[in-house]
């Protein structure tokens, strides 16, 4: 039977710990979903979604998938994207990417698919980048899935600096077609996902050149295999770069060329054009190419949020379930859960995840936003939205792997089996430090603009400050750290401005004492990537402030204002060294900070399994268990965890014989030896 208490769907047969957990819990856990994932009707659409998915079974894992060989999972989830494919239109609105995506996840976890870059990073760069005509000739076919394609820009030499790529695409005016060549094996693309073995088509990034002048990188459409053999194309060289820490259902790839030649018109040339007699028409902006890396970046928050909230999920059920030790009552083990070191590894992990979708939808909106204005040809809020997705991108990518190592810890010696599934949620999380920027490469890039920012502060300009940066010019005035949210965002703009005009004056210094621009540059990297850090974890902790404001329902406000509370305490105790410095924080507001800080743990511990369950993962999303078949088992909605820990060891591969080939092979053979 089920009973649905505040939406908590409390089932007979649950282990009742975690039946327990959910009776205790303050509020409805739908109506918080609706505040995660931003309406009833985005939330009920994800539930009606997990539950049409669970009942086809050709969508199942066929087997579990830390069994599989490579060649096994690539087929596996092969079969499950293209099975897949056939139910969408039924299953989901194909014009909603947070729909698809949502889809995808169920269905194919953290392993990655042969198509997820043909819908994440194939279909939209042609989108921005191509003309109406070529979205006519490309577009529909990609849709379709007619072709299947990638995004190869990353060389084997070179991948942070986009503008040393080798890779060349070399203008012939006598046949009016591009030359494409790699001259050098550093020259080879090297990682574009789906690239090696599953793609036709590729938006290929190369340097362009005209009449021996270098135009640097452009984006090119490119058919790399046949489309009826699939065999690579006279003058190509593809294959796959092998197995990765993670996404090893996916054939991350390397592509060369031997002077393959391509039409004028597959110039991607929405924005900037080669005419007929090489003329070069320039784009509005000098790094338009680069504006699909923007739309990534910005999504990557909300995504990040995701993937930490799934390893929590995990682990704080677990914790639930998991009796260890004892505190006051010594006739019965304690919840791992109720000791404060474990409240302290997740529930600041728990915050951040929140804290990160939020701001996500934010930088989403502000994605949107920039690129109908680029549709306009207004392209003045493309350096904003670079600086702000550059460090969010790199401060939420560090934070999520923390979050999830954490997880893993906080589950003992499971949490370290793959039937936990966090590891395959690791590695597939922590790629995100790397993709779409290095995140060191990033946090510069933000540094650039805050750099800026303050020599117009320092020059008394403050005005020209957008608004994003407008505290850098704000008086220091004390606060006390009682009255609430607004004095936490007081204390932490004195910090991050406090930083951005040290790195910068200390640019400054290092230039005046006659050390080049770059070189200067690099001897304040590391003060200057603090400055980004700051500056964006501040962004965070607005975004979550303003998010909890707008809530109307009381007793969700009052659980998120707990959380929030929470992650302003542990944010700004993490950060409290550099307002110690200069004697802004004094010594007892810091220990109201951490009282603070422990305080909040308490008013969350009888929330914290709703506070999970209202990400609403299904069990198949977890891979916790699937119709009747056992996979990861750690993160189980019924929290039945030990028996299916036992099922999962038994299906081990292992396990189907007694005496293996390297017992009777080696180990039997040298025991032997040693008795004569
Ligand atoms: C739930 C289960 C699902 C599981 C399922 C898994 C899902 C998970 C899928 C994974 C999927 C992975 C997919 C990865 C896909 C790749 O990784 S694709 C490859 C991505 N590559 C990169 O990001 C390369 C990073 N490098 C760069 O972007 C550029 O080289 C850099 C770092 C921005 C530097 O560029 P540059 O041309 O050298 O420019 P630079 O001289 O530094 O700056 C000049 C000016 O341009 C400005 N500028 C630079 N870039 C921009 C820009 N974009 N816009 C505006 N201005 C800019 C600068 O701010 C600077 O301005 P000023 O300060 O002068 O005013
Ligand atoms: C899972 C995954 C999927 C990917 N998918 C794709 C894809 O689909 N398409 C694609 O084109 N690419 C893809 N990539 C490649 C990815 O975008 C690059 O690896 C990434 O941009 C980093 O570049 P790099 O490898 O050249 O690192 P490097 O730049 O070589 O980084 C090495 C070290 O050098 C440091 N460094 C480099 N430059 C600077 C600098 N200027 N200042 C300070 N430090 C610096 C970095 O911080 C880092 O510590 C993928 C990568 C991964 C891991």
């Amino acid at each position: 039977m089920t009973m649905v208490f505040l939406n908590k769907e409390i089932r007979d047969g649950d282990n009742p710990d975690l039946t327990e957990e959910r009776k205790t819990a303050t509020f409805d856990t739908n109506k918080m979903a609706e505040v995660i994932y931003g309406s009833e009707k985005l939330a009920r659409r994800r539930r009606e979604i997990s539950q049409a998915v669970s009942l086809i079974p050709e969508l199942a894992d066929s087997k579990p998938l830390p069994f599989l060989s490579r060649n096994e999972k690539i087929l596996e989830s092969t079969r499950k994207v293209t099975a897949l494919n056939e139910h969408l239109p039924r299953l989901i609105n194909m014009n909603d990417e947070d729909e698809a995506w949502h889809i995808h996840s169920e269905v194919i976890g953290f392993e990655g698919n042969p198509l997820a870059l043909h819908h994440s990073l194939f279909i939209p760069p042609l989108v921005i980048q191509g003309s109406d005509e070529q979205h006519e000739k490309w577009l529909g076919r990609a849709k379709r899935r007619e072709i299947i394609g990638c995004y190869a820009q990353t060389e084997l030499g070179h991948g942070s600096n986009i503008r040393k790529l080798e890779t060349t695409a070399t203008y012939s005016l006598s046949t009016q077609e591009f030359i494409l060549h790699t001259p050098t094996i550093n020259a080879l693309k090297w990682w574009p996902g789906a690239l090696g073995k599953s793609s036709n088509h590729a938006v290929v990034v190369a340097s362009l050149i005209i009449k021996e002048q270098n135009y640097g990188p452009h984006l090119f459409m490119v058919q790399i295999r046949d489309e009826q053999s699939h065999e690579p194309l006279p003058g190509i060289a593809v294959g796959d770069i092998g197995p990765k820490m993670a996404f090893n259902g996916a054939d991350n790839g390397f592509l060369g060329f031997n002077n393959f030649r391509i039409p004028r018109g597959n110039l991607l040339n929405r924005h900037c054009n080669v005419e007929v007699d090489g003329t070069y028409v320039r784009p509005p902006h000098d790094k338009m190419n680069y504006a699909g890396m923007i739309r990534v970046r910005s999504r990557m928050a909300a995504e990040q949020g995701t993937f930490m909230a799934q390893a929590l999920t995990i682990a704080v059920r677990y914790s639930a379930v998991r009796r260890q030790g004892f505190l006051e009552n010594k006739s019965q083990e304690v919840k791992v859960l109720d000791y404060q070191t474990q409240q302290h590894r997740l529930f600041p992990a728990i915050a951040r995840s929140y804290a990160f979708i939020f701001c996500g939808f934010e930088t989403i909106q502000k994605y949107e936003t920039l690129q109908n204005e680029m549709n306009s040809g207004n392209v003045s809020l493309m350096a904003d939205l670079h600086a702000l997705t550059s460090g969010i991108k790199s401060v939420v990518t560090y934070q999520t792997g923390e979050g999830i190592e954490q997880a893993r810890m906080a589950c003992g010696g499971h949490g370290y089996s793959m039937a936990s599934y966090i590891s395959e949620i690791y590695g597939c999380a922590i790629g995100g430090c790397t993709y779409e920027g290095e995140n060191m490469v990033m946090l510069l890039q933000l540094a650039r603009y805050l750099v800026k920012s303050v020599e117009l502060a320092m020059r008394g300009k403050p005005g020209d400050l957008g608004p994003m940066v407008a505290y850098l010019a704000y008086p220091d005035i004390k606060v006390d750290l009682v009255t609430g949210p607004e004095a936490y965002v007081k204390m932490f703009q004195h910090i991050s401005k406090r930083q951005s005009i040290k790195a910068t004056e200390k640019f400054h210094r290092k230039m005046e004492s006659g050390v080049s621009r770059d070189e200067a540059w690099n001897q304040c990297a590391v003060e200057l990537t603090r400055a980004s850090r700051l500056h964006t974890r501040l962004y965070i902790i607005e975004t979550f402030i303003r998010r909890v404001d707008s809530i109307e329902d009381l007793s969700i406000k009052m659980v998120l204002t707990d959380l929030m509370n929470l992650h302003l305490n542990y944010e700004l105790l993490d950060v409290a060294s550099y307002a110690l410095e200069d004697g802004f924080m004094s010594s007892t507001q810091m220990g109201f900070i951490k009282n603070q800080l422990y305080s909040s743990l308490e008013k969350i511990r009888p929330n914290a399994v709703s506070l999970v369950d209202s990400f609403q993962f299904s069990d198949l999303q977890l891979r916790s268990n699937l119709l009747n078949f056992l996979f990861q088992v750690l993160g189980r909605r019924d929290g039945h965890v030990y028996q299916n820990l036992f099922e999962w060891a038994k299906s081990s591969p292992l396990n189907q014989t007694e005496v293996l080939p390297s017992v009777t092979q080696y180990l039997k053979p040298m025991m032997e030896k040693a008795k004569l």
